[in-house]
């Protein structure tokens, strides 16, 4: 996965927690000032306990809310806003609420689990909420439970928050069915805007963006880039003499090779037709030549073939240091000008030469033909 990828994912997910986290907080001031005014109702009629219990709830959910303010932790908030609500439904369940309608919050219960957890966590701790309904259901006279309910209501209760939790169930799992679909395509999309079909390779506009933003690090702290400019030497004659589809093989082999050849922070793209650029981040003018001349040699000792058909590849590749250009603009007008250069003196070879080319790397015999 390339760091592009990681990335977008990592933002992606950030952008979820923060959204939930949002919701949370949105959450968390209803809830205390629904516990707030539950609290003040059951005052006036006389149920003081109830209040009171309402009123003490609203100490946690607001410390949960500084401490997500403070510490800007969803990971917490969630999970004790989760603890918090389970602890509040298990009272209202325990207790009867007014008039024994607690239990009827339950049923905010499986949405926002669904929501907040996993599908599967969601449906573990449903599960366990189902228990202890149960129990307190089946046993009224165990300590802290008070209220009682009549058989029609426990039926009614555990049909209709089933129901709810199949329906919130499969919901969910559509909603992220349909995210992780979406996803992947944004992914794919993203990846197609920026990737050469025929070969693979990161395209022009993907390029562009990279030496934008390498000259951008080279201004700012002053790290060298270099690019090589590279073209398939009589490339025309490959398509007249053995077809375009020889042709198309012999770009796709050749840009397999450079991805061998190239290091991973190293960018190859097709420029356009059958020129390719190498941006080399952090690499000197010498470095890049060494890096060209060896992937000259490597092409052209490489058996390219289509058919059974040998086929004649050559390249000319023209390199150029950020240091001798002061706009990404100048640098490709140097490298095209040291192209130019390379095909000039019989192709087959790279421009510009340096004294340390001369002797270490000789340039192969100009193609068959040039
Ligand atoms: N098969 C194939 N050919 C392409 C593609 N893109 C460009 N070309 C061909 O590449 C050839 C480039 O030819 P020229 O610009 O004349 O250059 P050349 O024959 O390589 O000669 P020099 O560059 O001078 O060595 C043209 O025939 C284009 O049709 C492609 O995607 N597939």
């Amino acid at each position: 996965m390339n760091e592009q990828v990681i990335a977008d994912q990592q933002n992606s997910a950030g952008q979820d927690e923060q959204q939930i986290s949002r919701l949370l907080n949105g959450l968390s001031a209803a809830t205390v000032a629904f516990l707030a005014g539950i609290g003040t109702k059951a005052w006036y009629a006389d149920h003081v306990t109830h209040a009171w219990v309402l009123w003490l709830f609203i100490i946690p959910v607001t410390l949960n809310m500084a401490w997500y303010a403070w510490k800007r932790d969803g990971v917490v908030q969630k999970i004790a806003l989760l603890i918090i609500v389970s602890l509040l439904f298990g009272y209202l369940l325990a207790s009867g609420g007014e008039g024994n309608t607690g239990p009827l919050w339950f049923y905010v219960f499986p949405p926002l689990l669904f929501y907040l957890t996993s599908l599967k966590g969601g449906t573990a701790i449903l599960l366990f909420s189902y228990l202890l309904a149960i129990i307190v259901f089946q046993f009224p006279g165990i300590p802290l439970v008070t209220a009682e309910y009549s058989f029609d209501f426990k039926i009614r209760f555990f049909a209709a928050l089933t129901f709810e939790s199949i329906f919130c169930f499969v919901l969910e799992a559509g909603r992220l069915r349909a995210r992780s679909k979406l996803l992947d395509l944004a992914k794919a999309h993203e990846h197609a805007a920026r990737t050469d079909e025929l070969t693979g390779l990161a395209n022009r506009r993907d390029m562009q963006n990279r030496l934008n933003t390498e000259f951008s690090r080279f201004k700012r702290s002053g790290h060298h880039f270099s690019v090589v400019l590279i073209d398939l030497d009589l490339f025309k004659r490959v398509n007249d003499d053995y077809g375009h589809d020889a042709g198309d093989r012999v770009l796709q082999q050749f840009s397999e090779l450079t991805r061998t050849i190239v290091r991973q922070s190293d960018v190859a793209a097709r420029w356009g037709g059958e020129e390719f650029l190498l941006l080399l981040p952090d690499t000197t003018l010498l470095q890049a030549l060494t890096l060209a001349e060896r992937l000259r040699s490597e092409v052209a000792a490489t058996e390219f073939r289509h058919r059974d058909e040998l086929l004649p590849v050559t390249i000319s590749a023209g390199v150029c240091s950020i240091s001798k250009a002061g706009s990404v603009n100048e640098l490709l007008k140097q490298a095209d000008i040291q192209l130019y250069n390379a095909k000039d003196a019989g192709r087959n070879r790279i421009a510009p030469r340096v004294r340390s080319q001369d002797t270490s790397a000789k340039a192969g015999p100009p193609p068959a033909g040039a």
